[in-house]
């Protein structure tokens, strides 16, 4: 078995869905670039009762509902899932853990034999729990090495910082990534 870490993935004749979670636009404009580079279609998760503007306000409730396993209901439906062999999952972290709506995508859709490549950003705390819950959520799919950059810093006001050198620095990386998981030449 090869080691984790060294697993290639090729993209000729797969198609690529990229779906993510986004509140402040930094998750999307990884999504974007992932798009740029390997194309596919693009979603953006959405739900049926969306979440309060207020910053306070919503730690509070994804505080409640990672504490109660409450799985809020998707608005976004991706029609013909099965069509698809390589879906990216981009994602913040929330309270050190996996957005409850990526919990509920997961739990909606039957992903076996995809391959699942995360992405996440978060204020500098790190990915938490999320890479790891993406894989207990999707046990009979490949999990390929995720991808993880500082995003924005919500409770210091800091929302978007995805442009000027860190737009540039980012999509160099989100490359060297890519190329290293052979998802690119
Ligand atoms: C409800 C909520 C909880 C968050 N919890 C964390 C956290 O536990 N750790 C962290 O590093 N950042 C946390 N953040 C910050 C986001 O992960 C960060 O700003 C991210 O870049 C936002 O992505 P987005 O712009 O795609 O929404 C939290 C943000 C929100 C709104």
């Amino acid at each position: 078995q090869r080691p984790a870490g060294d697993e290639k993935v090729s993209l000729s004749g797969k198609k690529v869905l990229i779906v993510y979670l986004s509140r402040t636009n930094n998750t999307k404009a990884i999504a974007q670039i992932i798009q740029t580079k390997v194309g596919g279609t693009l979603v953006s998760l959405e739900l049926v009762n969306p979440y309060p503007q207020n910053y306070q306000t919503i730690v509070q409730q994804v505080a409640n509902e990672n504490a109660s396993g409450f799985l809020p209901p998707l608005k976004t439906k991706i029609d013909g899932i099965g069509q698809y062999d390589i879906i990216f999952l981009g994602f913040p972290t929330w309270g050190m853990q996996l957005p409850p709506p990526m919990k509920s995508f997961l739990k909606q859709y039957d992903l076996s034999g995809k391959t699942i490549v995360p992405f996440n950003t978060n204020a500098g705390y790190g990915i938490g729990s999320t890479f790891a819950t993406v894989k207990e959520l999707a046990p009979k799919s490949r999990v390929l090495d995720g991808f993880t950059t500082k995003g924005g810093i919500e409770r210091d006001g800091i929302q978007f910082v995805m442009e000027g050198e860190k737009a540039t620095l980012v999509t160099n990386e989100v490359g060297a990534w890519l190329k290293k998981l052979g998802l690119v030449n």
